[in-house]
């Protein structure tokens, strides 16, 4: 899939690893629609992106992927600007395990959401055009991180729903490509504020900061890479991509028949 002149929404765009999705997707020549609570950083990436790669490029909406009203007013204005949307990233998220319930709300159900949402305008069997979308979860959705279980929830709900779509999507004939990212450690404010998150499980953040702090940690930049190829790679679906610090690699799963 070629990405010049395909329409691209990032939520979470305006730091960390949806900043550097974003950028890929515009080197790449896409048009992006920036999703971020955060209004100040958003509005000051935009100033940023307006210069390197032209105003009418980007859009930042101030949203909140909880609230189903923000969200379809952001895509209506991303319709009405650029006219279509070929490419989801459902890339924002917390690590909160003492605001539980709030981030089951942002990683898991604000994707679901988003995703129905999506269909809305991408499904083909309803007269949309087809696409892809990338699901940002984490090597978290894979095995078991004992400081943040209900985080570790969130992620495997984010890799089992990107799966499940992806097989109903073939099934129904909606077009749309459905795929997880699970990075492993990345140098973002995510981790460096670890500490205070961690709610019941706190007993575990010195032993947790020790381990980040002897780890190589992934660049932003290294898992837009890879999330760039299960864009644009059209064999890709359903899967599944670890990404570490040591390479990267297609998981495989029981097949239920
Ligand atoms: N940093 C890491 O080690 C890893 C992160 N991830 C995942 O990558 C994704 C991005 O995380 P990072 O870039 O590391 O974090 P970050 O904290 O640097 O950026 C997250 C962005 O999401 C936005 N956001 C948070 N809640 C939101 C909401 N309700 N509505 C709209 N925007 C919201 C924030 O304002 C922020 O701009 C998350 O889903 C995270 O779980 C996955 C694996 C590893
Ligand atoms: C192994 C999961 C990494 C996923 C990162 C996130 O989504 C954020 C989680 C925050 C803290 C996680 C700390 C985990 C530390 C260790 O258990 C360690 O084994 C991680 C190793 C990562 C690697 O080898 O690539």
């Amino acid at each position: 899939m070629a990405l010049n002149g395909k329409i691209a929404v990032v939520t979470g765009a305006a730091q960390g690893i949806g900043r550097a999705i974003t950028e890929l997707l515009l080197q790449n020549g896409a048009k992006v629609a920036l999703l971020d609570a955060n209004k100040t950083n958003g509005e000051s990436l935009k100033e940023v992106l307006d210069k390197l790669f032209g105003e009418q490029t980007t859009l930042f909406l101030h949203c909140n992927v909880e609230s189903e009203e923000q969200i379809k007013a952001a895509f209506q204005k991303t319709l009405g600007t650029f006219g279509r949307i070929d490419i989801l990233c459902n890339n924002a998220g917390i690590l909160n395990e003492e605001e539980w319930e709030k981030t089951i709300s942002i990683n898991l159900a604000a994707v679901v959401r988003t995703t129905y949402m999506a269909l809305e305008h991408m499904n083909k069997m309803t007269g949309g055009q087809g696409g892809v979308i990338v699901n940002t979860a984490s090597m978290a959705g894979l095995g078991p991180l004992k400081c943040c279980p209900v985080y570790t929830a969130t992620k495997h709900g984010v890799v089992g729903f990107t799966r499940a779509m992806a097989a109903a999507s073939t099934a129904a004939g909606y077009g749309i490509r459905f795929n997880a990212i699970c990075p492993g450690l990345v140098k973002t404010e995510m981790l460096s504020s670890l500490s205070n998150k961690l709610g019941q499980f706190s007993h575990l953040a010195e032993e947790t900061n020790t381990i980040i702090a002897d780890k190589k940690m992934l660049n932003v930049t290294e898992v837009a890479d890879c999330l760039l190829e299960l864009v644009t790679d059209e064999t890709k679906n359903g899967e599944a991509l670890q990404v570490r610090c040591n390479g990267k690699k297609y998981m495989t799963f029981p097949v239920f028949t």
